[in-house]
């Protein structure tokens, strides 16, 4: 899998399959709001372990019902790479089967 930084582009594409997510210029970020702190957590222990089987690490906070992540390839020098796509990807399929909301 390609670890340069992506083109623009290729984010700005890539974006039109990830719903709600935004590019910061450095990293791919979203918020999720979950119906309460327990599906919250139920979330990150999952991503969590998509994560780490991607080698692939979220930088995220948790406030009660909500998750703001912001993914970027350390190894890249914090820029978007397709791993982060990958991951991003991976959460929004989590996201919606565990809130049952496309
Ligand atoms: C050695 C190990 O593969 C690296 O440190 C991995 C671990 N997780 C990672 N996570 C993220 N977000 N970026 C990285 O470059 C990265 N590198």
């Amino acid at each position: 899998m390609k670890t340069q930084p992506l083109t623009p582009a290729e984010i700005e594409h890539a974006l039109t399959h990830l719903s709600g997510w935004a590019w910061n210029c450095d990293a791919l970020v979203k918020t999720l709001e979950f119906g309460d702190f327990r599906e919250a957590m139920g979330f990150m222990l999952r991503a969590g372990f998509e994560a780490d089987a991607l080698d692939h690490h979220p930088e995220w906070t948790n406030v009660y019902n909500k998750v703001s992540i912001r993914l970027a390839t350390h190894d890249a020098g914090n820029k978007v790479t397709a791993k982060d796509v990958e991951l991003a990807g991976r959460m929004e399929k989590l996201r919606a089967s565990l809130t049952g909301r496309a």
